[in-house]
């Protein structure tokens, strides 16, 4: 058993283990949470509340969490000493209770210390992140359909520029770096011609792996697997065109997972033109067939026209049979976007995507987008997930003008609870508290961030009376 240097764990209860990346769970589980930096003073105890109450309504006495405080931020500070932002307590919690739910914790721009977030996830190797942004009836919103937008986004969470490997322009490490980028590695490489990194630069360094690529991909994939009708949809975001050798790897490495360890269960967006066009005429030629999946053909080399009808023929030998005569509208549909592109998508054409797996940068910027059409970071929850640990948190930060204020809406991290319930496989709780929350919203029982778009505008609840408006439409 863990040895803390200054916490004591809970006398009752047990541990959650893990059995092939699944979590074995006790009926009395012990979770430690961190209570967060800002708004984690109001957003904790008002989240712990309702999945207290949510889950003695759904089994009485035969489940509870048991919950372990443990630190980080500010507060471990204050506990153990300057500077002890992330305290191996903390860490050893984590390791031996293998779940923990958290609020968010601040990290400063520029200098400072690197992000507790970021660190909890390479630590533990929770390698997605995932971040569900769904409509619930009442909210208000800036789009005029917000319920069409019911999107996924399965962010990798341990690599790209979020490594934190990066230099300051002053150091003279990263003087040395550029000296040896611009005057050896550059002119190395043909594809690189005379490129200069202009001195006084800072570096940060990108790195994308096959298999960090492919392991979150796949349990995006294996989530779309669970999902129904166009919802089975997995969609890779990049910015390819720019960075061929990450962001396009990052798609290649996708196509690449989907068409052979998910052969049977997968089409591509261009394997299922090609299988729909002989559907819809079963004499079609090579050629026309090519035609119709490249616009452009005709202007295009003899060279490349000669690629795109052998694409198709590969095609129809080898999933003809299986994936062909409408069998592909079944399965995984996997397309690719590129990541600009996608931000103007999800506004316009929401309907059409389901997951959306990206890598760490794009994730993060794609989350608190599609956060803000659904109502707000205020109702963004998340989860990070690897094959031996989870942490749930929720999209936003500490929202340092609101802390302390009993305003700040908790929505998020309650239901990045209700994920943890799920992902317990505790169903009937977790459906308590978006069966209550939504009957909350629709009786215009909500905080700030809600009331004052809503038209007319309605009184807002504080933090702990929207706590208790949820608990009370249970
Ligand atoms: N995982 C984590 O712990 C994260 C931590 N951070 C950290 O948080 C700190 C603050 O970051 P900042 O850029 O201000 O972003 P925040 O997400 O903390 O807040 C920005 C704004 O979003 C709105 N908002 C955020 N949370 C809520 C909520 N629960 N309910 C309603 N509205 C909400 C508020 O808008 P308004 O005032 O207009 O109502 C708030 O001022 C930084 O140190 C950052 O690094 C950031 C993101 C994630
Ligand atoms: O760690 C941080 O401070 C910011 C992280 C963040 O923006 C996110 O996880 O979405
Ligand atoms: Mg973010």
């Amino acid at each position: 058993m863990a040895n803390f240097e200054k916490l004591t764990a809970p006398s009752e209860g047990q541990r959650i283990t893990f059995s092939d990346g699944n979590p074995v769970v006790p009926d009395h589980p012990i979770i430690p949470f961190i209570r967060g930096d800002g708004t984690g003073i109001d957003i904790w105890p008002a989240t712990q509340l309702v999945i207290d109450k949510a889950i003695e309504k759904a089994y009485g006495k035969n489940r509870s969490i048991e919950w372990f405080k443990i630190y980080a931020g500010d507060e471990a500070c204050e506990l153990y000493g300057t500077y002890q932002y992330l305290p191996n307590d903390t860490l050893e919690a984590i390791r031996t209770y293998g779940i923990a739910i958290k609020g968010p914790l601040t990290t400063p721009v520029g200098g400072g210390i690197r992000s507790l977030n970021v660190s909890l996830r390479q630590i533990f190797d929770l390698y997605s992140c995932v971040r569900p942004c769904k409509y619930y009836e009442g909210t208000p919103s800036p789009h005029k359909k917000p319920q069409d937008l019911d999107v996924i986004v399965y962010r990798e969470n341990t690599e790209d520029i979020y490594m934190g490997i990066e230099w300051e322009s002053d150091d003279p490490e990263c003087i040395k770096l550029i000296d040896q980028i611009n005057n050896e590695i550059i002119p190395a490489s043909q594809k690189l011609k005379n490129r200069k990194i202009p001195s006084g630069s800072g570096i940060g360094i990108k790195p994308v792996s096959k298999i960090g690529s492919q392991r979150h991909i796949r349990r995006a994939i294996k989530h779309a697997l669970t999902l129904e009708g166009s919802k089975r949809h997995v969609t890779l975001v990049h910015k390819g065109n720019i960075m061929k050798f990450t962001e396009g790897a990052f798609r290649d490495w996708g196509y690449e997972l989907a068409t052979t360890e998910f052969r049977n269960e997968c089409v591509t967006e261009r394997e299922s033109w090609i299988l729909g066009n002989v559907e819809k005429n079963p004499h079609i030629s090579y050629e026309e067939n090519a035609e119709l999946i490249d616009p452009g053909y005709s202007s295009l080399t003899e060279e490349k026209k000669k690629a795109i009808c052998d694409e198709v023929c590969s095609v129809l030998s080898i999933i003809g049979s299986s994936h062909g005569s409408g069998k592909w509208k079944d399965m995984v549909m996997v397309d690719d976007r590129i990541a600009d592109s996608i931000f103007q998508q999800i506004q316009t054409r929401p309907q059409e995507y389901s997951i959306l797996a990206t890598l760490n940068l794009n994730g993060d910027y794609i989350s608190d987008a599609a956060a803000a059409i659904v109502g707000g970071l205020g109702m963004a929850p998340g989860a990070n997930i690897g094959d031996k640990a989870a942490i749930f948190e929720a999209t936003h930060g500490t929202a340092p003008k609101h802390a302390g204020l009993d305003r700040i809406n908790p929505g998020s991290v309650i239901l990045s609870g209700v994920m943890m319930l799920e992902y317990l496989g505790w169903n009937e709780a977790a459906k308590l508290i978006t069966n209550g929350l939504s009957k909350s919203i629709s009786d215009k029982q909500v905080t700030y961030d809600l009331a004052r778009l809503m038209e007319p505008r309605v009184e807002p609840l504080s933090c702990s009376d929207f706590a208790n408006s949820i608990v009370e439409r249970f």
